[in-house]
């Protein structure tokens, strides 16, 4: 079963540009890849709002998305805001090799980043319910890695996720080497 590598942290964090790194990488591997960015999944399939219950049906979607995806043998990789704690608890219940990563960033980074012009948005009372001014985001108790992206630069924060899924991913590779050497060579076509 291939995993499940979830990115979650508040916006402008950091979520897509690692995804996205993480992605090429994975591919360069051999590796088959599908990369669930909340933002485009929500424009993609309708989801509007962001009152709790329209954040808890998209990320239900989402998880059934990645069901999908490990279902055929892809590493999934999501990039979702994921606010709150019965969310992540869902994820480890229902995804197996579910890999959660905190992309961690303050408030004042992410002011001055402001990449989508959100939080400036928020303080002049433009957008309501923005994760982490105006909503919930619970501390993520559980993650298997925290990246801090206001104190790392971009390297070693993919290189931080880069390691962690390449240990998601060990025992698929071990499994591969108690192969037949020419087994081997079929590597990038065998999805365990
Ligand atoms: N109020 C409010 N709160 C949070 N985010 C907002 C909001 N309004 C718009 N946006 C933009 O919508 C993107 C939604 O992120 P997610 O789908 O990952 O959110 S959630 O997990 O469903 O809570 C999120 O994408 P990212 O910036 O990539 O995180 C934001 O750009
Ligand atoms: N260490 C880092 N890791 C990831 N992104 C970083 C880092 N340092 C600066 N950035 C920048 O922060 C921004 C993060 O934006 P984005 O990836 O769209 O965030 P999110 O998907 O969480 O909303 C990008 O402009 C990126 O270049």
């Amino acid at each position: 079963m291939t995993p499940v590598i979830w990115l979650l942290g508040l916006s402008g964090s950091g979520k897509t540009t690692l995804g996205s790194l993480l992605r090429l990488y994975l591919e360069g591997q051999g590796q088959t890849v599908t990369l669930l960015d909340g933002d485009r999944f929500r424009r993609a399939h309708g989801f509007c709002g962001f009152t709790p219950e329209d954040r808890r049906r998209h990320i239900d979607a989402l998880r059934d998305a990645a069901l999908q995806e490990q279902a055929l043998g892809r590493v999934c990789i999501v990039a979702a805001i994921t606010p709150y704690a019965d969310m992540r608890r869902k994820n480890r219940e229902l995804l197996p090799r579910y890999r959660e990563v905190w992309v961690r960033c303050g408030l004042t980074t992410l002011l001055q980043r402001d990449t989508k012009g959100l939080y400036s948005a928020a303080a002049k009372g433009l957008v309501t319910r923005l994760s982490g001014v105006s909503d919930a985001f619970d501390t993520p108790r559980e993650a298997h890695a925290v990246i801090d992206t206001d104190r790392r630069t971009l390297a070693e924060s993919y290189e931080i996720l880069r390691d962690l899924t390449l240990n998601a991913l060990d025992w698929q590779n071990d499994a591969l080497r108690a192969l037949p050497p020419a087994a081997q060579a079929l590597r990038p076509c065998i999805a365990l």
